[in-house]
């Protein structure tokens, strides 16, 4: 889960005021002092923190929210409020110019993520109908080159090179005229890293810059570094001028440090975060969607683009159906695990379901790799129909029968049913707590919010 650890000690904090019914400054700032401590352990900038605290406190101990009937609600909306305005408020898209192509200069440290970023970006913008170029700057790490091209090809985007001998300016400009020549509307220049930053770095992306002018810099910092991804956005902020930030590598066990500390610092916003090593692990970063995960209030509308993204309509449908008559059999449990997969992991999603990190736990390691799925299809198979569409006549003659002919054990056999029955309890729970999301008009494409 993102933020995890931050994530916990915040609900924690909260949890403690929910328990109070009226609330004393004494209570507020009992809390404050938590949330204080939680930020700093996640390698949030100390100067941020204080800001942060001091901001939260002020509004906390006025008029409204002590008289209030649920104080601990209103001090949860406070935080909520400026976290969200801490990581800049609303999405900051990527400028497209009216003039194509739009220019985008990747730039950033060794190892950050800028290649792979880069391969991410333009197909994030394929997916839009955009025809993207890629452009190999990146002329100094050896197989720099050759992974761009890998990146691109897997996308079927085109990937502009002119070897490692020649001058990045020239492989800059020539990418350029390249595009106009066939009618890309969008350039991803991937540029050199370095362990650190140097002059001869600065220098050569500042000739780049006034060679082609983009329309975007984006630096590309891995969130894992946390406070160091800060200096490092300033420095570059400082010597070159970036337009936005993609962070990196958030699915790693980052602190969230990075996340919350790098608008605040540089006054330039978050643009995109990686999610994963797989090309499609780009996300568009939307700070109230985030403040809402790390107070655990999950980030449904993520969920919901994601499930449109990937899920048959029709299955949805017909899912949301049984699941209102309380049906869900082995079938279903196999359709979902596999929809699953295809969105990514179940520890991501369940991140993004509200009030869901306890069943996350109750769920195990239901993220299933290819070999327990594999495993757990065979198991599945091996049942009758009657016994995938009525569980509860699985007795222990019939699970050995069951073990025995897919070749796993009676001990996997339970399991499986086991978390059959948690799934369901979890698919109970999401239909009752999904009233308020019908009066919302419901969420086309997610069988659960029928
Ligand atoms: N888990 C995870 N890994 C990532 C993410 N983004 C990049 N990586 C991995 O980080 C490593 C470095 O990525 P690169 O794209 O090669 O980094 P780079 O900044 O281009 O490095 P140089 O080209 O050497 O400057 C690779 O193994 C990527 O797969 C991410 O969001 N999550």
């Amino acid at each position: 889960m993102i933020f995890e650890g931050l994530s916990d000690k915040l609900q924690g904090a909260f949890s403690k005021l929910k328990s109070k019914g009226k609330l004393t400054e004494k209570d507020v700032k009992a809390a404050m002092r938590e949330v204080k401590l939680a930020l700093l352990e996640a390698d949030v900038n100390f100067k941020v923190v204080k800001d942060f605290v001091k901001k939260v406190q002020e509004r906390c101990v006025g008029q409204e929210v002590m008289e209030s009937l649920t104080p601990a609600q209103h001090v949860i909306k406070i935080v909520n409020e400026e976290l969200t305005a801490l990581m800049g408020d609303v999405q900051s898209k990527i400028t497209i110019s009216s003039k194509p192509p739009t220019i985008i200069m990747m730039v950033g440290l060794q190892g950050a993520g800028k290649t792979t970023t880069s391969g991410k970006l333009g197909g994030y913008f394929k997916k839009q109908g955009k025809k993207p170029l890629l452009v190999a700057c990146d002329v100094y790490r050896p197989a720099a080159i050759k992974q761009l091209e890998v990146v691109g090809s897997s996308l079927g985007i085109e990937v502009f090179n002119m070897g490692d001998k020649e001058n990045p300016v020239n492989i800059a400009k020539a990418g350029l005229s390249h595009a106009m020549k066939n009618n890309n509307d969008l350039v991803i220049i991937d540029t050199a890293g370095r362990l650190h930053i140097d002059e001869e770095l600065m220098d050569e992306l500042k000739s780049i810059k006034s060679e082609v002018k983009p329309h975007e810099i984006l630096l590309v910092v891995d969130s894992m570094t946390g406070q160091d991804a800060v200096n490092v956005a300033e420095s570059f902020d400082n010597a070159l001028g970036i337009d936005g930030v993609v962070l990196t590598k958030l699915d790693g066990d980052t602190r969230g440090g990075a996340a919350l500390s790098i608008r605040a610092v540089t006054q330039k916003p978050i643009k995109f975060i990686g999610m994963g090593e797989k090309l499609d692990d780009l996300e568009p970063f939307h700070p109230d969607r985030m403040a809402s995960r790390i107070l655990g209030m999950g980030d449904v509308l993520s969920l919901i683009e994601k499930a449109q993204e990937t899920m048959d309509m029709e299955k949805a449908k017909a899912l949301g159906a049984k699941l209102k008559k309380q049906e869900f059999d082995f079938e279903d449990f196999l359709d979902q695990m596999e929809q699953i997969q295809k969105m990514g992991s179940m520890d991501k999603i369940l991140g993004m379901i509200p009030g869901m990190g306890d069943i996350k736990n109750q769920l195990g390691d239901v993220d299933m790799n290819g070999k327990e799925m594999n495993r757990v299809k065979a198991i599945i198979q091996s049942m009758t129909i009657e016994e995938r569409r009525n569980p509860q006549i699985l007795n222990a003659s019939r699970k050995r029968r069951i073990a025995k002919g897919s070749g796993t054990s009676v001990q996997e056999v339970n399991k499986l049913v086991k978390q059959l029955n948690e799934m369901k309890k979890m698919m109970k729970m999401f239909t009752s707590n999904s009233k308020g999301m019908k009066k919302r008009g419901g969420f086309p494409g997610l069988p659960f919010f029928k």
